[in-house]
């Protein structure tokens, strides 16, 4: 009898071979990094949601299991893929034990709307792309602002809610954390209280989670120095339609691999501005770019002589996003000139991508542990490579496109964390990418 592979097989490995250059047309599914505050807002404002364009990937998918087992209710409208609707159920007299919240680093997120149901919240310490010290330090100091007690202990920290209604809360944070920025937003909204934030995160992410406040009643003023929140005027409870931006970074790394195999073609389902820095990059490496509000189409290059890559994170607003970088730096590994990089946000992050793409035999300089430089273009060489974090798995597959024979990528859950089927849609414009089911 012939050996049958059930449907239901996830493969653990992936081939991937050189080919033609890719071109076609593709969509973005919504973006994980967007998609965990609106869900843990829309547990914190206790309403019913609507969320739509909602990621099937696995960090996403395991908040959703981890805000049932809270005590929220989730159901999927028919004939809407994509859609679901969260909202209060009944909840238990003693905090949920949500230790796999440990896989995710998002799972802080839960902090505001477990304070509301429970009074505390205890949660494993987050887990995530393992990308350097990821400290929590400044999400704890915004619950100490709205009087919160905060414990530390080994393998779990607990924050349990001030017994006093909080009045207007104002702190100022040390530098743009997109974590602790979305914690006092969500804070502030379990309190029902004013709120200014000095120096905060403007990110996408950041200010779409402000933009669906907003449509909930919210008085919302965001700008370089504050962000000032106020709570509605009157006290309607209706329901909430709000929508998951589509994947900035899913849609930067697809224009890389279009780049990076020579071809052309077009990325839909975004929001433009979001992916204007990369695609500027891209235009001055000489890679024709053009952005409209819901797209990004890279057009055919002719010779390639614009000027060499510079991608620094930066948590400035309008910086640079910091999961841009390693998609960037696996196309500059193709192009002529001496490219640099930085991302000081996630310290470890170089010490995980740049030993994966030596192994395509990627020559890198690390200038330091946050900063490196290489010299393009580079022949690269198919081997056996792995995943070890997100955005290392989509930067091996740009680098293994590129290669000269067959790159096996493993670690394919460290992919699947942040993109639901990026192999798959890689596949749409034409990548040869075979899942190894053995
Ligand atoms: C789930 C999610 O959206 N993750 C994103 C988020 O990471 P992340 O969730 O880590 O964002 P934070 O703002 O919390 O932290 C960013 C970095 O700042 C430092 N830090 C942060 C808080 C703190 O209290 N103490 C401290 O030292 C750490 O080095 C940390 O790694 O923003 C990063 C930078 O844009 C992105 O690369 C991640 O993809
Ligand atoms: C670093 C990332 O994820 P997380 O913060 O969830 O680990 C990422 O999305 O690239």
């Amino acid at each position: 009898m012939p050996a049958t592979v059930p449907a239901t097989v996830v493969p653990r490995t992936l081939t991937v071979r050189p080919g033609q250059p890719l071109t076609g047309a593709v969509a973005v599914d919504g973006s994980k990094n967007a998609c965990l505050p609106l869900l843990a807002a829309a547990a914190a404002t206790r309403r019913h949601v609507k969320l739509s364009n909602v990621p099937a990937s696995a960090d996403v998918q395991l908040m959703l299991r981890l805000l049932e087992r809270t005590g929220f209710r989730l159901s999927y409208p028919v004939g809407e893929p994509g859609s679901l609707i969260l909202w209060p159920g009944a909840f238990g007299p003693t905090a949920p034990d949500l230790a796999d919240a440990a896989r995710i680093r998002g799972s802080y997120y839960l902090v505001p709307a477990l304070l509301a149901t429970h009074g505390t919240a205890r949660l494993p310490w987050p887990g995530g792309c393992r990308i350097g010290e990821r400290g929590m330090d400044e999400h704890f100091r915004v619950y100490e602002a709205f009087g919160d007690v905060v414990q530390a202990e080994d393998h779990h920290y607990t924050v349990t809610a001030s017994s006093r209604r909080p009045g207007p809360v104002r702190l100022d944070l040390p530098f743009r954390s997109r974590g602790a920025t979305v914690a006092a937003v969500l804070r502030a909204v379990v309190a029902g209280c004013r709120l200014v934030v000095g120096n905060p995160n403007l990110s996408p992410e950041t200010t779409t989670l402000l933009a669906a406040l907003q449509e909930s009643g919210w008085d919302v003023a965001a700008g370089e120095e504050t962000i000032a929140l106020g709570p509605p005027a009157d006290s309607t409870r209706g329901s909430l339609n709000w929508w998951v931006p589509g994947d900035k970074i899913e849609a930067g790394i697809l224009a890389c691999a279009l780049a990076a195999t020579g071809g052309a073609g077009r990325i839909e389902g975004l929001r433009g501005p979001d992916v204007r820095l990369p695609a500027d990059l891209l235009t001055q490496a000489g890679i024709p770019v053009t952005v409209t509000a819901d797209a990004i189409t890279v057009h055919p290059a002719g010779q390639l002589t614009g000027r060499p890559v510079r991608a620094m994170a930066s948590l400035a607003p309008n910086g640079l996003d910091a999961d841009f970088e390693p998609a960037l730096m696996a196309l500059a590994l193709g192009l002529p000139g001496t490219h640099l990089f930085g991302d000081s946000i996630n310290p470890g992050r170089h010490g995980n991508l740049l030993p994966q793409l030596a192994r395509l035999g990627a020559r890198i300089d690390e200038l330091s542990p946050t900063q490196c430089r290489l010299a393009g273009p580079q022949r690269l060489t198919g081997a056996m490579v792995e995943a070890t974090d997100i955005r290392t798995g989509s930067a091996l597959l740009i680098a293994a496109l590129m290669a000269r024979g067959v790159t096996m990528l493993t670690g394919l859950d460290q992919l699947r964390r942040g993109h639901a089927d990026l192999p798959g849609k890689l596949r749409t414009l034409g990548a040869d990418i075979t899942p190894v089911t053995w």
